[in-house]
């Protein structure tokens, strides 16, 4: 393998752009070209490329967001887009193609491979921690932190009007920012996509709860269940106690990344590259147990992220 091409793809996240410096510098390290192409697969098919060195990736480690810059492409989703794509890797004599994202990048990555076999390997970068395949995503763990920081601000103001308060975090399919927010941040209540919940019984809680003397309510919402203002206004209808709604948003998606995103990064994207020089294709790396994986991309597109039941139980054992 002479030349490899790395992009990042859908939603931001922190840690990205450790994971860009690793693979430019494993790349170069085996006597590999590395291209950078900007802005996902938009950029890949306008032809957005440049060849990368050691000090295109200094001082970025430390940075959030992505230096490559990242989009969402329709184009990219017809076999006429991929076949506009695969003509353009071979312009520029891109045998290997690192795609950095989520879900969605990779399914883009998977159909590249199946249709045109262009050798693929996916690293998973999103702050949702949504795939199962990996006990971590690149950049959750700095959401996480992102979050409790806010949780703990919030708590302040809570606890001295003795309000109700619902945080609203990302999430759309997955609960885990809510949920291991809401375990570190000491959360009354945990609304999550995976577990079913009942409104009497959260009123019915926070009712308890104040007459048991707590002086506030933090109750965490990933956005795939629901509007917090408007579960604020119900909240307040039903228990009389004053609740107020944060919708922390984008917030949560920038920001320096954590020790653990940064080293996540460095592993994963070294690994991605040995991956490519060792003939491979089409598969993804991960961690699990703190072991560097690699899975077969279609498999771990169809696996099932098994519900954090334990965690959940935990918090509301805790939370009383
Ligand atoms: N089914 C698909 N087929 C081909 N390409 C896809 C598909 N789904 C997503 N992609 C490509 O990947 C990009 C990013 O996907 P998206 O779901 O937005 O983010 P993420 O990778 O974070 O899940 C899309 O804009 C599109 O170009
Ligand atoms: O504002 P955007 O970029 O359209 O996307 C918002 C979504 O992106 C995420 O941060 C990450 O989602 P993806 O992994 O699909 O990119 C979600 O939590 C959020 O719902």
């Amino acid at each position: 393998m002479k030349t490899i091409g790395v992009l990042t793809s859908g939603g931001d996240a922190p840690g990205m752009n450790a994971a860009i410096r690793a693979v430019v510098r494993t790349g170069i390290d085996k006597g590999i070209k590395v291209m950078g192409i900007q802005r996902g697969y938009n950029g890949l098919l306008n032809g957005e490329i440049f060849e990368m060195n050691r000090t295109s990736v200094s001082d970025i480690i430390q940075r959030g967001g992505t230096i490559l810059r990242t989009a969402r492409s329709d184009e990219f989703k017809t076999v006429e887009g991929r076949k506009k794509a695969y003509n353009v890797l071979k312009v520029f004599g891109i045998e290997g193609l690192i795609v950095i994202g989520g879900d969605g990048s990779f399914t883009g990555a998977q159909k590249l491979s199946d249709e045109f076999d262009v050798k693929t390997i996916g690293i998973p970068g999103t702050i949702d921690n949504d795939l199962a395949y990996t006990d971590y995503t690149i950049g959750f763990d700095t959401a996480l932190n992102t979050v409790l920081d806010a949780i703990n601000k919030l708590r302040d103001t809570s606890t001295s009007h003795e309000r109700v308060s619902i945080v609203e975090v990302m999430g759309r399919r997955c609960g885990d920012i809510a949920l291991f927010t809401g375990l570190a941040g000491g959360a009354e209540y945990i609304i999550i996509p995976e577990r079913e919940y009942n409104f009497d019984n959260l009123c019915r809680t926070i009712i308890e709860g104040k007459v048991r003397g707590k002086v506030h309510n933090l109750i965490l919402l990933a956005e795939g269940v629901g509007g917090a203002e408007d579960m604020a206004k119900k909240i307040e209808e039903v228990t009389g106690i004053q609740t107020r709604a944060t919708v922390l948003g984008h917030i949560q998606r920038g920001g320096s990344p954590t020790a653990f995103d940064r080293i996540l990064a460095s592993r994963l994207g070294a690994r991605a590259v040995e991956l490519l020089v060792e003939g491979k294709s089409k598969r993804v790396v991960g961690i699990k147990d703190n072991k560097v994986i690699d899975v077969d991309i279609t498999e771990a597109l169809n696996m099932k992220k098994e519900s954090n039941d334990n965690l959940y139980d935990l918090a509301q054992i805790l939370s009383y």
